[in-house]
């Protein structure tokens, strides 16, 4: 009963969904059937606002915002190929030029997944549209 009534309120936006209602990895790397794959860009992702991600800046508490998504990279920041360093320069806001000019690998994308909190809503959106398609080529979906 309890978790109907959290899907119900997930769905609802009322409460941010759990991590487990995102796809797995698993099942995007297409290990599991395709019937199985469920597309993230067919999930309701949390709203998160640019001004709610700005309060998380620091080293023990770090979103950022690539084409348009949330990420929390708090954890990942020490594994970070590329040093914490030069994701720190973004903490809170967004890195989206900063990541492309790099030059990440598909490998690179897939791993973001792992650390996707939400959307930014529609008005703050540079590369999606509302129904969260890609504006231009090159985009993760
Ligand atoms: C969730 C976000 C991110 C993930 C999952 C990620 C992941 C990775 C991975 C796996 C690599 C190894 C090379 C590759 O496979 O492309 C890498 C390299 C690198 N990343 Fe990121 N990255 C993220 C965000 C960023 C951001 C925001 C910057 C900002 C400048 C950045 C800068 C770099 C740089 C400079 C390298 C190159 C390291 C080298 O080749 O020496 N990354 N990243």
């Amino acid at each position: 009963m309890a978790s109907t009534l959290t899907t119900l309120l997930q769905t609802l936006r009322i409460v941010p969904m759990t991590h487990s209602k995102l796809p797995t990895h698993a099942a995007e790397v297409g290990i599991m059937p395709d019937k199985a794959k469920v597309k993230l860009t067919d999930q309701q992702l949390p709203e998160l606002t640019l001004e709610q991600v700005a309060h998380h800046d620091s080293y023990d508490d770090c979103w950022i915002v690539i084409y348009d998504r949330v990420y929390d990279v708090t954890q990942f920041l020490h594994d970070h190929p590329g040093g914490e360093d030069v994701i720190m320069d973004h903490a809170g806001r967004d890195a989206t030029i900063a990541f492309h000019g790099t030059g990440h690998s598909r490998a690179a994308i897939e791993k973001m997944r792992e650390f996707l909190i939400g959307e930014l809503p529609t008005e703050q959106r540079i590369f999606r549209t509302g129904q969260n398609r890609v504006l231009s080529s090159g985009i993760p979906e």
